[in-house]
């Protein structure tokens, strides 16, 4: 399975941000989205959850040579950098009506349970309203989501960035057991960040995607070589 960016363009006003993004995200890749502020990182996610609507292009779910598909809402579950969800809930309520509401993706053997285990939410704190969570438990929540519903497109803005360090650690280790399945695309200010855990980055500069040479992850100057790539291009935030 892919994700194929196929021209994409988004403009606001005379501002034109996404100039053409062409790109093919695989199945079973974490993609580190790299990008000034102000580049169109979150505007890339916004045309693809279905937020906003690109002015020009379009994306789609390929899953053979001949075989691809319009990329429908569904298809993407999206991490805000601030979680939406409902705060009148507990987290086993809200998961619960999740499980019933998704019945037909879910898999037969998995329980609430185990998907609080997996993203480990303590059995007391499973039972406490959401309103009182911190960010990162409600980010778990939202991993809890996507275990059940599965969507082949998975797209986290700037997650990871606000969590302490044995959350950011067991987030990592949950999105590496969850990346067979999905494509996986974060974007990140943290270099550190996106060279540990991606298998590829991409640049967002210029309103146009382009994929890092492997080679240049490697090299020791990584740091430099990115920075040098990227300053040439103003922030725009
Ligand atoms: N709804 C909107 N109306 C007008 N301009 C917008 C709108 N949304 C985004 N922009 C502009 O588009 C540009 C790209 O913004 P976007 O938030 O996508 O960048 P970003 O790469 O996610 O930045 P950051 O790294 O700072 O979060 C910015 O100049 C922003 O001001």
């Amino acid at each position: 399975m892919e994700l194929r960016l196929e021209k994409i363009q988004k403009s606001f006003g005379a501002k034109t941000v996404l100039k053409d993004c062409t790109f093919t995200f695989e199945k079973g890749k974490i993609y580190g989205l790299l990008g000034r502020n102000g580049a169109g990182k979150t505007t890339l996610f916004n045309c693809l959850s279905d937020e906003i609507q690109p002015d020009f292009g379009e994306a789609f779910l390929s899953t053979g040579e001949d075989e691809k598909r319009t990329l429908f809402p569904d298809d993407v579950g999206y991490v805000l950098s601030v979680p939406i969800l409902p705060d009148f809930l507990t987290g086993e309520e809200f998961v619960r009506f999740f499980m019933d509401i998704n019945q037909d993706k879910i898999s037969k053997d998995l329980t609430m349970e185990e998907c609080f285990d997996i993203v480990q939410i303590a059995p007391e704190d499973r039972k406490r309203l959401i309103k009182g969570y911190s960010h990162g438990m409600k980010n778990k929540i939202q991993m809890i989501c996507f275990m059940i519903a599965k969507p082949p497109v998975i797209l986290l803005d700037e997650p990871l960035t606000s969590f302490d360090v044995v959350v950011a650690l067991e987030m990592k280790q949950l999105l590496r057991s969850m990346k067979k399945d999905h494509v996986i695309i974060f974007s990140t200010h943290i270099l550190q960040l996106a060279t540990d855990l991606c298998d590829e980055i991409v640049v967002l500069s210029e309103g146009h995607l382009s994929l890092l040479d492997h080679e240049m992850l490697k090299s020791k100057d990584f740091e430099e070589q990115i920075i040098e790539l990227l300053k040439d291009e103003e922030s725009h935030g």
